[in-house]
């Protein structure tokens, strides 16, 4: 079954500014892609609405379905939106609009808590998720205390203790040095899931994800092998996109 699928959405912020212009797009399990383009594409407006953050109050001129699974994204629909909120991932760009909570054990434990799991089944998940992420070692820390680096990687793990089908990142290399940038990629990498990425960090995205699609104003504009989208100049330029000085994409 498809892991994301997007049906023609449209949306329109209330103020009247069209973001998404029809947006059609398939995701398959274990599949890891990332979504570029420039400021003001559209890219975190198209994240919230899967799972179901928007269109909580799009205008006329939104519309068309987000299907994870087997399950369409409905705002209306509040037990159905909790089951898209476990299935789908969000790992905002700021940790802490993530980490809340004393420590690093109870902001892990928040979600599957949350869904009803207790005890040792609870314990587990949170071992396993900050395991995932290589953070066991600062459990009982306070997450404040910990370095950009460490933080974003236990917002991913409070994600992966949901057991997501989809994860969804958010600028997840920015300000990261590169030491940090480095360790999160290995991580990701050894992940088994489906990733979307939102990246303006291309070297990041040709490392992580196989398949890029762009987003420009509000629509797609390109889809296919990342290698290939980076390597064409013209593209790059016209959606305001830019390699590091000196990168050079590796001929396949
Ligand atoms: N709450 C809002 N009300 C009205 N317009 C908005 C709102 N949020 C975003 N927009 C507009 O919608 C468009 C898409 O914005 P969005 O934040 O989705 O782009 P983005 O691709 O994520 O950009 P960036 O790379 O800068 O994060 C932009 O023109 C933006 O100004």
């Amino acid at each position: 079954m498809t892991a994301l699928l997007l049906d023609d959405v449209r949306y329109t912020y209330p103020d009247g500014h069209q973001a998404l212009h029809g947006v059609s797009l398939r995701i398959e399990p274990g599949e890891r892609v990332a979504l570029l383009g420039p400021n003001g594409a559209g890219k975190t407006t198209l994240v919230l609405h899967l799972n179901g953050i928007l269109p909580a109050a799009g205008l006329t001129g939104s519309g068309g379905t987000v299907s994870v699974g087997d399950r369409t994204v409905d705002p209306r629909d509040r037990a159905g939106l909790a089951e898209i909120r476990r299935r789908v991932g969000l790992v905002f760009q700021d940790p802490d609009d993530q980490l809340f909570l004393p420590t690093v054990a109870e902001d892990v434990a928040f979600g599957p808590a949350n869904l009803g799991l207790r005890g040792a089944e609870l314990h587990q998940r949170v071992d396993e998720a900050l395991d995932a992420v290589g953070m066991s070692d600062v459990k009982e820390r306070a997450p404040h205390h910990l370095s950009l680096g460490q933080r974003r990687r236990v917002a991913v793990a409070t994600v992966l203790a949901m057991r997501p089908d989809l994860l969804v990142m958010d600028e997840p290399s920015s300000n990261l040095d590169p030491q940090a940038r480095r360790e999160l990629a290995e991580i990701v990498l050894g992940l088994d899931v489906t990733l979307l990425m939102v990246t303006h960090d291309l070297p990041y995205a040709l490392q992580l994800c196989p398949r890029s699609v762009v987003l420009d104003e509000g629509r797609i504009v390109a889809d296919g092998p990342t290698r290939d989208l980076l390597a064409d100049p013209d593209l790059l330029a016209r959606h305001r996109l830019e390699l590091p000085f000196g990168f050079a994409v590796p001929v396949a």
